[in-house]
């Protein structure tokens, strides 16, 4: 087997143990979500996630591999997710190695109580570090973008709140959509804000 096959199968194999534990956590209803990884920078290409499949299904066909305009490097009948451009801004704006799209209760819910504010701002965490903010008065801030029917403007939208320091960009009534350097890190993330969120909505239910 050669170099470049084995990276891609090992990739392969890291994204798809990804979305098993994603899975195993429902974090994929309705065929929702999708998962991206780099496997190339320049020129880019990633593995990403087919088009309306049960993201819960652990197939050959889970993945193709698309270039730099979200386009399939391969003969393949498969369609791409519908929301790789996404994914290809997030590489092209950050140095991001894997990205993750799921649709929970709680990052919806959220996204809809402070759409208007335009973010959510988590203080007083120990979860915070998470994302390597070790200070004790850290603070993590997700913007939240609307939820535009058109896939490359939405795709610009959410690069256009990408600042230094930002991990993830909550769509409104949509889903969150969150990156790391690896799928390790970007799993990391991910969990960190669902935690944030489902203490948030907790609280705010059990102080009211
Ligand atoms: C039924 S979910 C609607 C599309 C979406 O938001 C999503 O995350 C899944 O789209 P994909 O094309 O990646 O399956
Ligand atoms: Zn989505």
């Amino acid at each position: 087997m050669s170099f470049i096959q084995d990276t891609h199968d090992t990739l392969w194999n890291e994204l798809a143990d990804i979305k098993d534990e994603l899975a195993a956590r429902d974090w994929f209803p309705g065929t929702s979500g999708n998962l991206s990884i780099k496997v190339s920078d320049d020129p880019l290409k990633f593995l990403v996630t087919a088009s309306g499949r049960d993201k819960r299904k652990r197939t050959p066909e889970d993945f193709l591999l698309v270039d730099e305009n979200s386009q399939p490097l391969e003969e393949t009948s498969l369609k791409p997710s519908a929301e790789t451009v996404l994914h290809q801004r997030i590489y092209q704006k950050t140095n991001a190695g894997c990205s993750l799209h799921v649709h929970t209760l709680n990052n919806n819910v959220i996204s809809e109580l402070y759409g208007d504010e335009g973010t959510i701002t988590f203080r007083n965490q120990e979860l915070i570090k998470a994302f390597n903010i070790w200070d004790e008065d850290g603070s993590i801030t997700v913007p939240i973008v609307k939820n535009y029917a058109d896939l490359p403007r939405l795709a610009e939208a959410v690069a256009e709140q990408i600042k230094p320091g930002t991990f993830g960009v909550l769509i409104r009534n949509h889903g969150i959509t969150v990156w790391g350097r690896n799928g390790f890190e970007a799993k990391k993330h991910l969990e960190a804000f669902e935690f944030l969120f489902g203490y948030h909505l907790q609280l705010k239910q059990m102080t009211k």
